[in-house]
């Protein structure tokens, strides 16, 4: 909806209605198309100002419109006609103006903003371009160079930086719009047509040519598989070769070809996802919106390694006061120098002071007396834990929240370790923990609301995309890793290399393989968990046959490595070899082809050809069934809090939305029936025997994504 008022008796003001982001709906966009012919036709009326209603100009396009049919008037028409009207039109910009918000401010005749306003054209991380001439008016307006980085990033721009682009015409820190109706009155009588973007020339740098290879390469080596980023840049070379109209013609060909791809789709239910995992809820009832978090003014970091570390940092740049202990007097001071380098560098990058004062350092954990909540950092040990815990329950105020950063382990027997079990929760941070954005926060049977309330709130003050999950071992990520790490070492034993499996996910759109990315976490992380967990076993002459465990297949390829020291990048030998122990750049070894061969003469395995298919169905199939279990189980609350963590957390493309999304993409019963191939060819590895909730969606005609929610209802009250 729009609303229409006269205002200082010549200036016809068009409000935009449509909380919460004044988005460009049908409605909208009706509003628009009838008041602009409204404000023309009316004689008094010599100029027109838009706005958009509670100081938010517009959100763009209504992204919830996109998967079913279009009606309305359509928006590049819309545009046009703004743009082709006989008297001035001024978009007045609060807030934001972003995607087709800022395509109908470019319709427009001038532009003015609040000194606080964000402008952009995102329609890149929905999966599409800015199908409303944005991709032909912005590098007419701002230059081909800038257009071309605002539009295949889809970065937000402040006010400032458009006005130095001339994408504004003027900044205020004043009412935006009384400010837009003096200018519109001001520029009444001014003649239009230099200002009808479209007509402009596209001005390009001599070498344009050049640059636009140079940013093809850049956008084809960073897509991942993404098609839309390519797209943008097609676009925008269409503006500075073509003419307006062909420019045009252009855009609606790709975009034709964006919107009806599984990408766009993916992104957009992806978009949804994000804001969909803060509505988060328990199996007790306990919800979001009925509970109230507790503000946190101080907290307290235990244990200053890699992620304490990281976990500071975060707490620090987001302006909270930190206590951040660590018993060992040399790791304290290393610690204390990298806190205060990452902060300097944060600082810098961001362009101001470093929060170094927020930061007391001790050695002691009594200085964590009055804080409102720890973080425990501490090495991922059950029983070092148990003591922390029990140590702060001591310590600390009987209010204070008792947070751990394991990455599995059992919230349930930390919280029992204290005077006040409903306290305690898991915040399980991703490495480094200051850059990466996913937070788990893990409830356990005893958590309360309030807990699970706080550490979500806390999560989002730090800037994370933080999933409330429920107590399992490895939670949701790190659970499901477990079978795909497992399929990738059986592959390798059956005849693939760390090579081939890489290449085939890195294909599909993970940043590292599975072999690239053990190498950089260490392998020797994974190894204590198997020892300690009395899987791994130095001495394969135990009795039991070495690749065999509990009646279940046993891969001990990864421990054999780590008994020869090889930890990956930290040692400079893993699944590949680096030129010295701290390298990046990983080369396939001969060794460990030699080692692999005589690994399978040892154990009688007859190597054979795996194909991509094999790969990434193993692998990828056997993840999303255990995410089947996990929804099963309900760890996690719907398909949209797994895909959410894999995407933040274990670099699953984005463009593919998450492992439940992609298995609806590839159908259910495809899924299931290929699990069922490989389950029947190896049925001695139960993680590919296709779950109960997997057959029951099947069963009820595989059902879209957003409708799983009730079918799990109905498969958990059954249990
Ligand atoms: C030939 C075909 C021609 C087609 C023409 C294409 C035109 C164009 O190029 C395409 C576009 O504009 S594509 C669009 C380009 N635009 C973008 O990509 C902008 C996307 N939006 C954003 O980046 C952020 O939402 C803001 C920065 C706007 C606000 O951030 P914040 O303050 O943290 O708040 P928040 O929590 O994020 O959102 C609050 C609520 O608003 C909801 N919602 C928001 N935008 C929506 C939309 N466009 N729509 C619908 N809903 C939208 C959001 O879901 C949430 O709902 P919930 O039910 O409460 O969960």
């Amino acid at each position: 909806m729009a609303q229409y008022t006269r205002v200082s008796g010549s200036v016809g003001l068009i409000t935009l209605q449509s909380p919460p982001v004044n988005a460009l709906s049908a409605a909208v966009r009706q509003g628009i198309v009838d008041l602009m012919q409204r404000a023309l036709s009316e004689p008094e009326v010599k100029s027109v100002v838009i706005c958009g209603q509670n100081g938010i100009f517009c959100g763009g396009a209504d992204i919830k419109e996109f998967g079913g049919q279009m009606s309305g008037p359509p928006l590049i028409p819309m545009i046009h006609a703004i743009e082709a009207a006989s008297k001035p039109v001024v978009a007045a910009i609060e807030g934001i103006a972003l995607g087709g918000g800022l395509e109908l401010a470019l319709g427009c005749h001038y532009r003015i903003a609040h000194s606080k306003a964000r402008v952009g054209l995102p329609e890149v991380t929905l999966g599409l371009l800015p199908g409303a001439g944005g991709s032909q008016r912005l590098p007419r307006l701002i230059g081909v160079p800038a257009a071309l980085d605002l539009i295949t990033t889809g970065r937000h721009v402040t006010a400032a930086e458009a006005l130095k682009f001339g994408l504004v015409d003027q900044i205020t820190d004043h009412n935006t719009v009384n400010v837009a109706v003096k200018f519109a009155q001001r520029v009444a009588d001014q003649p239009l047509d230099a200002r009808r973007i479209s007509t402009h020339p596209c001005l390009c740098p001599s070498d344009v040519a050049v640059l636009f290879e140079e940013v093809m390469q850049r956008v084809r080596r960073t897509a991942r598989g993404a098609i839309a980023p390519i797209a943008c840049v097609q676009a925008v070379r269409a503006a500075a070769t073509l003419p307006y109209n062909q420019g045009m013609e252009r855009e609606r060909e790709l975009m034709a070809t964006l919107f009806t791809s599984g990408q766009a789709r993916a992104l957009q239910y992806f978009f949804f996802a994000q804001r969909a995992v803060g509505r988060w809820s328990m199996p007790s009832g306990a919800r979001w919106d009925t509970s109230k978090p507790r503000p946190v003014h101080k907290a307290a970091v235990i244990g200053l390694g890699t992620m304490g570390r990281g976990i500071t940092v975060a707490l620090a740049q987001a302006g909270f006061s930190v206590v951040a202990v660590e018993t060992q007097e040399k790791q304290l001071m290393e610690a204390k120098q990298a806190i205060s380098g990452m902060l300097e560098r944060g600082a810098k990058r961001r362009g101001v002071a470093p929060a170094l004062d927020k930061i007391n350092y001790g050695r002691n954990i009594q200085s964590v007396a009055d804080v409102d909540l720890v973080i425990e950092a501490v090495f991922e040990d059950m029983a070092l834990k148990k003591k922390v815990f029990q140590q702060l329950s001591a310590v600390c105020k009987p209010s204070t929240f008792l947070c751990s950063n394991t990455s599995g382990l059992d919230i349930d027997q930390l919280a029992c370790q204290t005077r006040n079990p409903e306290l305690v929760v898991g915040m399980h941070f991703f490495a480094p923990a200051h850059v990466m954005k996913l937070l788990e926060v893990v409830y356990g049977p005893k958590s309360s609301p309030l807990a699970v309330a706080t550490a979500m709130q806390l999560g989002k003050k730090i800037g994370k995309v933080s999933v409330a999950v429920g107590n399992c071992r490895g939670f949701v990520g790190n659970r499901m890793l477990k079978p795909y790490l497992e399929q990738a070492l059986f592959l390798l034993e059956e005849g693939a290399t760390p090579e081939f499996v890489d290449q085939v996910l890195e294909e599909f759109g993970f940043a590292m393989g599975v072999f690239r990315m053990s190498d950089l976490s260490g392998l020797d992380v994974g190894w204590k968990v198997r020892l300690a967990d009395g899987l791994a076993m130095p001495d394969p002459t135990m009795g039991q046959p070495t690749r065999l465990r509990q009646g279940r297949r046993y891969s001990p390829l990864g421990d054999l490595l780590c008994e020869q020291g090889r930890f990956g990048q930290k040692t400079g030998r893993g699944w590949y070899q680096y030129d010295k122990p701290g390298s990046q750049v990983a080369k396939p070894d001969p060794w460990l082809h030699s080692f692999l061969d005589e690994y399978r003469a040892r154990h009688a395995l007859v190597a054979h050809r795996i194909d991509h298919q094999e790969v990434l169905e193993r692998c990828l199939y056997s993840m999303i069934n255990e995410g089947f279990r996990i929804l099963e189980d309900g760890i996690a609350a719907g398909p949209e809090d797994i895909d959410v963590i894999y995407v933040f957390g274990y670099s699953w493309p984005r463009h593919r939305g998450g492992p439940m999304f992609y298995a609806a993409t590839v159908g259910l019963n495809k899924v299931l029936e290929r699990l069922e191939h490989y389950y029947q060819a190896h049925p001695d590895v139960p993680s590919l025997q296709p779950c109960h909730l997997l057959r029951k969606l099947v069963a009820s005609g595989s059902p879209p994504i957003q409708k799983w929610r009730e079918v799990i209802k109905k498969v958990r009250s059954q249990l």
